[in-house]
């Protein structure tokens, strides 16, 4: 007779489980069984198995939904500083390439990341690890690259570590050295490729040796660094044994993304320029696309990403919050459910997909998290939410009830 270390019953179940056919794989009037930290047993209440009643705990969901807890599979958000200033200046009319271009944006935010402590980073990350926690968040994925140089990016990618240790919240790390061209190298004839070089060279073999990123990311575009540039940090990650990602087809078409499906990127992400050649190549080579509605938002940009074409081809969506100073200061991943439905129209079944199951894909541990089944990891929440959709179409009073993370029920109150 199983002895069970959590039972929940009275629950309805978003499962997310792609072989169960139901909307959002749910099981209505359902159960959850926990054991080590993992899911043991889920299904209907009344299939039950006969279990130890006297020494397995048991909570009641009182006709409320579970759903996997959340994945952000596309964050930025250790750095210092604000851009609010740059935010008036867009708002007076000045682009956000103009801004960068005119060394403010991304550079402004090395200059304060620079000059910041790992305890101020740190203290500036948990905060915002805490923000994303409470909505039910259990995996974030941070990227570096507002360090450009190997002090710096090594700096960032400890404070993710580190956050990762110190937190209930799993970190998954990626070395962003290829954000923007570096200030040193800026006005320099072949300063691009030479950066190029350094971050081939210098500072990807450390990041590596010293374990600090699961992947590498890329921003390819013409702000940043060309397909030449992208081919070369992408092939070097993957001779390190690293995955690889990339920011790509944001403001223009660089043709990114078939790049990033040929070399086996796990994600292609914003992807608002990506045509139908590029949704084909990534939908060959199982390439996730991440859509980030915040920075659409934010950057009040126009061109839609091609999300009929993306559903045609049968691409893998995810949604993410791409919490960062200057394109998306919006640290929340409901917040993105809701905009992902209202600016894209995607489904709430594909926006919460996107921050669950396939953004397990996008960061390669899907084996592990992103749906309830048995055998995996034990990460879970409980809403205080009458059907799925409502994660999506209602945002500011927080419908978080209970997140379980690896088997562990979380405080609320931390
Ligand atoms: N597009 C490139 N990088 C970030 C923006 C970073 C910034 O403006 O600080 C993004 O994902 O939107
Ligand atoms: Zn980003």
């Amino acid at each position: 007779m199983p002895q069970w270390d959590q039972l929940w019953i009275d629950v309805n179940i978003a499962t997310m489980n792609a072989d169960n056919e139901q909307p959002y794989g749910a099981i209505h009037q359902a159960a959850i069984a926990v054991k080590d930290g993992k899911i043991a047993w889920v299904g209907k209440q009344d299939e039950l198995p006969e279990f130890d009643a006297l020494d397995t705990p048991i909570y009641k969901g009182h006709g409320k939904w579970i759903t996997p807890s959340l994945i952000d599979a596309h964050t930025h958000l250790v750095f210092a500083g604000s851009r609010a200033n740059e935010f008036e200046q867009r708002l007076n009319g000045v682009s956000y390439e103009e801004i960068a271009r005119q060394g403010g944006g991304i550079i402004s935010t090395v200059n304060a990341t620079r000059q910041a402590s790992e305890a101020e980073l740190f203290e500036l990350g948990r905060k915002r690890l805490n923000a994303l926690a409470k909505e039910g968040v259990t995996t974030v994925e941070i990227k570096s690259g507002y360090g450009l140089d190997l002090d710096t990016e090594t700096k960032m990618l400890k404070v993710a570590r580190e956050l990762g240790k110190h937190h209930h919240v799993d970190v998954q790390t990626t070395f962003l050295g290829a954000h923007a061209i570096p200030p040193e190298y800026k006005n320099k004839e072949n300063g691009a490729d030479e950066y190029v070089d350094y971050i081939i060279n210098d500072m990807l073999p450390q990041v590596a040796k010293q374990e600090l990123a699961d992947a590498v990311d890329v921003f390819c575009e013409s702000i940043a660094f060309n397909l030449e540039q992208t081919e070369k940090v992408l092939t070097a990650a993957k001779q390190h044994g690293l995955k690889i990602k990339l920011h790509s087809e944001q403001l223009t078409n660089q043709g990114g993304s078939e790049l990033a499906a040929k070399l086996g990127a796990l994600s292609v992400d914003h992807i608002e320029y990506l045509d139908e050649s590029g949704v084909k190549a990534i939908a060959e080579s199982g390439t996730c696309a991440t859509v980030l509605p915040g920075a659409f938002y934010f950057l009040r940009e126009t061109q839609l990403p091609p999300i009929e074409l993306l559903r045609k081809h049968n691409v893998p969506m995810v949604v993410a919050s791409d919490f960062n100073p200057g394109s998306s200061p919006l640290c929340s991943t409901l917040l993105m459910l809701n905009m992902a439905c209202t600016l894209f129209k995607l489904t709430p079944e594909e926006a919460l997909k996107g921050t669950t199951t396939n953004a397990a894909k996008a960061l390669g541990i899907d084996d592990k998290v992103g749906s309830i089944e048995v055998g995996k990891q034990a990460d879970f929440c409980l809403w205080d939410i009458q059907s799925p959709a409502e994660l999506s179409y209602s945002y500011g009073v927080n419908p978080c009830l209970q997140v379980v993370k690896a088997g562990q029920l979380i405080s609320m109150n931390s």
